[in-house]
Parts: C-alpha cells; structure tokens; sequence
C-alpha cells in the first residue's frame, strides 16, 4: 500500500489525513483513519488506552511514517510530551534556544518563558522546576519557532488538579496570542470540555464521534449543555454510568 507524506509550503494551513493506515506486526493500530484539523483549531482527541492516539500524533510530528494513506501537515510543528524531556545538563534558557537561530533567538526564547510565567527563571536548571514549571518550559520551547501545528500528548496528565486548571488558562492565553493549531491528547473528558474547539472519540483505529464545542467559557463550567456533552463523551468511551 502507498503513503504519503507531505508538507505544506502554503501560507497558514491546518491538517489533512486520508485513510491512514499503521500496522505493527499484525495489530492494525490505525485502520484508514482520516482527519482534518483547520487554521488554529484546537482539537482534542479522546480514545481508551492503546486506540492509537500517540500513534496518530507521532505521525503527524514526523518521528513515523504510515503503512498506508495520505498525511499533510504544515512545515512548521512542534510536539510536547507527557514527560518534560528537557536536557538536565542545560539550563532552562538553554532549553529553549537550543535549535534556534539568529541575532534574536534568544531574546525571542526570553519572551516566550515570560509568557509561560517564567521570567526570571532562564538561569534555572531543570531539576529546580516543580512539574508545572517544566512543562511551562516544554510549551515555551515548543512555541518559540512560531509552528503552525502544535501536538501534546497528555501534557498535563503528571499534573495534580490545581496546576492543571492553571495550565488550562495557560493554553487559552498562548493559543490567542500564537494562531497555532493544536491537536491535544487527554484521558480526562473535563479537560477536553474545558478547552476544545472540537472533540474527536478515537475507537478501533479511526475517529468513532466527532463533537464541535461551541459554548461559551461559563457554560464549559456549569450548564445543561455541557453536562448533556459529559454524557455523550462518556458514552463514546464505553464509559457510562461511572461518572
Ligand atoms: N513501535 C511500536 N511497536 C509495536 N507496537 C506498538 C508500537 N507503538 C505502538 N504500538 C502499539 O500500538 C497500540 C497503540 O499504541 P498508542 O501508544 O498509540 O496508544 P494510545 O492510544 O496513545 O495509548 P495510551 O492512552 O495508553 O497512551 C498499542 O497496542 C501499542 O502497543
């Protein structure tokens, strides 16, 4: 079967993947999946443990190549994983800059950290950051290339609550100041209600449901939509009853 990968030199473009297919050995991980994601959406993607979703992302990051189907996605991309994956020998600054090019490089990684809520902290090493911190730096690092596509695997999933909803607020505050799309990863469907633009359900290998979210910012707290939506999420997952 043939695949395709290509990336687009347009100006602005989002995500275009048709029939893909992955196989490893003789499990189908993604069987004829297709997926679009626009200019600056942020989709989320739900699915049970081992559906493929880290498959899917790693795909679209460029670290793997489909057995079949068609992947565009723009040139510029940036992933950010569960864990932070900074380098423990370089400072925070460092981690950042690294990759970067230019008279201004690392004045543009100053800014961002400032945006992340770091100023102040370039001179740090890794290990001196709490979990919160680090993955601030992860999304600043992520960010400093200006991509056109971001991708998150459970970013959040190591944070406890409370950090987690501050870096809701965080990614809201980064998304209206960056124009990326996102295509984040979660297991936690409050996560997905609290930010998505759109919600995809991932079973058997393809996008089973797809739920735009088109409420407002209190009614993604507390309304009726949005528990009616809890509930379809929920069934989605096969996971009814249990909330
Ligand atoms: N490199 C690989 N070699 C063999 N099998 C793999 C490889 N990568 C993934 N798989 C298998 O593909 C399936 C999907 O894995 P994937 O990590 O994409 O799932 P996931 O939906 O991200 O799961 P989780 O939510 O638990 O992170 C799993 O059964 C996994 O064992």
């Amino acid at each position: 079967m043939s695949s395709t990968i290509g990336t687009q030199t347009r100006r602005r473009t989002g995500v275009v993947v048709e029939q893909v297919v992955r196989r490893f050995g003789d499990r189908v991980v993604l069987d004829h999946l297709d997926l679009t994601i626009t200019d600056e959406e942020l989709v989320i993607l739900l699915g049970p443990s081992g559906c493929g979703k880290s498959t899917l992302l790693r795909l679209l990051a460029g670290l793997d190549r489909p057995d079949g189907g068609r992947v565009e996605v723009p040139a510029r991309r940036a992933i950010v994983f569960q864990a932070d994956r900074l380098l423990p020998w370089q400072r925070v600054l460092r981690n950042i800059t690294l990759g970067l090019y230019g008279p201004d490089a690392e004045q543009r990684a100053r800014d961002v950290l400032a945006e992340v809520g770091l100023a102040g902290r370039e001179r740090a090493w890794p290990k001196e950051l709490s979990g919160g911190e680090a993955q601030r730096v992860s999304l600043a690092r992520a960010l400093v290339s200006e991509p056109e596509l971001v991708l998150l695997d459970e970013p959040f999933a190591a944070l406890d609550a409370i950090t987690r909803l501050r870096m809701h607020d965080l990614v809201r505050a980064l998304r209206s100041k960056h124009h990326a799309a996102m295509l984040l990863v979660t297991h936690d469907v409050d996560e997905a209600i609290a930010l998505a633009d759109r919600i995809l359900v991932m079973c058997d290998g393809r996008i089973g449901a797809t739920h735009p979210v088109q409420l407002s910012a209190a009614d993604r707290e507390a309304s009726v939509a949005r528990e009616e939506l809890r509930s379809a999420l929920l069934n989605d997952l096969g996971i009814a009853g249990h909330h």
